[in-house]
């Protein structure tokens, strides 16, 4: 399909640009940034891509560049591998669960979400893996961004930051994950781990907003797995806009935890890794039109061909350090899974 053949072009050139597939959408759009400097992203519209903690706020921006959209006919998934790790990290990762349980027990924090980076062993075939996980996803936020001064990413995140609609907003609370089975029933450890993250939004935001809408926590499908999501909406303020409501959210507990500084401070000086962009947030920002931002999870980084899947999992005091590997496991084969070798 032409849209492919065009970011292999962009690739071989190292232009920067996204190319992004909406949830439930069939869509392409393609934005193509007209030189090769990195903008920094100081509110202006734009396709955003924001680090987790430290690194480059980088911004594609609409004005002055070249948007392309059109539809997909009919995608048909490619043969894929499962694809293997370079080292196993059972021991470490479980030790810096049961670190993180020990301080939650000891009353550092109530929530913290720890993560861990995947090497895989095998090379991949860039284009052909997004034509795969845009067609293996269909409810995710589906993106390929490429930067030469930040990199390759790719991904099929289930999660959304925030949605604005002139001073409509949405946003969720998505915690907890199992397998996907027909019949779910949650524990609750998970149902706890979701209500920290619903508890927050809502205290953060319920003085700042209007018409707040809190709906019960529902079992949603995300590839191989499901997790627990609570929809929250309501209505801005001339007090208080899309940036300050983006800034509150970011990071949520979700991705980092609870209270939010000492879950921070515990994941940057135990984790061990820069977690670069993922648990960031991506998508379109625009300030008086609507805005559509998705939390980086379910992603890979790609740089000089070796490829990085980044996963992690919440951690409450009731979290059990091998269930926590094999929930990052199970992250990690959204991605996976759906990988096309590279030919030579
Ligand atoms: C942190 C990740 O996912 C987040 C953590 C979840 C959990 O702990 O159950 C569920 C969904 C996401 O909010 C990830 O996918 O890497």
């Amino acid at each position: 399909m032409q849209v492919f053949k065009e970011i292999s072009t962009l690739l071989l050139e190292q232009k920067p640009f996204v190319c992004y597939v909406k949830p439930n959408e069939s869509v392409w759009n393609l934005l193509l940034q007209q030189n090769e400097e990195w903008v920094e992203f100081t509110h202006q519209a734009g396709f955003v891509f924001i680090p987790f903690q430290e690194g480059k706020q980088v911004v594609i921006p609409f004005e002055g560049n070249l948007f392309l959209q059109g539809n997909f006919e009919n995608q048909i998934k490619k043969t894929a591998e499962s694809f293997t790790a370079e080292n196993n990290q059972k021991q470490s990762f479980e030790n810096l669960v049961a670190n993180g349980v020990a301080a939650i027990q000891s009353g550092e924090f109530d929530k913290v979400v720890l993560s861990r980076k995947i090497v895989l062993k095998e090379q991949i075939a860039i284009v052909a893996s997004f034509e795969n996980i845009i067609a293996t996803y269909p409810t995710a936020f589906r993106y390929l961004f490429f930067h030469p001064k930040v990199g390759l990413w790719m991904g099929a995140t289930p999660e959304q930051l925030v949605k604005i609609n002139q001073n409509q907003f949405e946003t969720v609370a998505l915690a907890g994950t199992q397998l996907f089975a027909e019949k779910v029933i949650w524990e609750s450890k998970e149902i706890e781990e979701q209500q920290f993250v619903t508890d927050y939004i809502v205290a953060n935001i319920k003085n700042k907003v209007n018409q707040l809408i809190v709906t019960d926590a529902n079992t949603v499908k995300a590839g191989n797995l499901v997790h627990l999501k609570s929809f929250i909406s309501g209505e801005l303020t001339a007090d208080f806009q899309a940036i300050d409501l983006i800034k509150t959210l970011h990071p949520t507990p979700a991705v980092c935890g609870l209270p939010k500084e000492n879950a921070i401070d515990f994941i940057l000086k135990n984790e061990g890794y820069n977690r670069k962009y993922y648990a960031g947030f991506l998508g379109e920002y625009n300030n008086d039109k609507q805005t559509d931002l998705f939390v980086n999870l379910r992603c890979l980084e790609i740089d000089n061909d070796v490829v990085t899947i980044y996963v992690g999992c919440g951690i409450t005091k009731d979290s059990n350090p091998e269930k926590e590997y094999i929930e990052t496991e199970n992250k990690s084969m959204t991605m996976r899974n759906v990988l096309v070798s590279k030919t030579f």
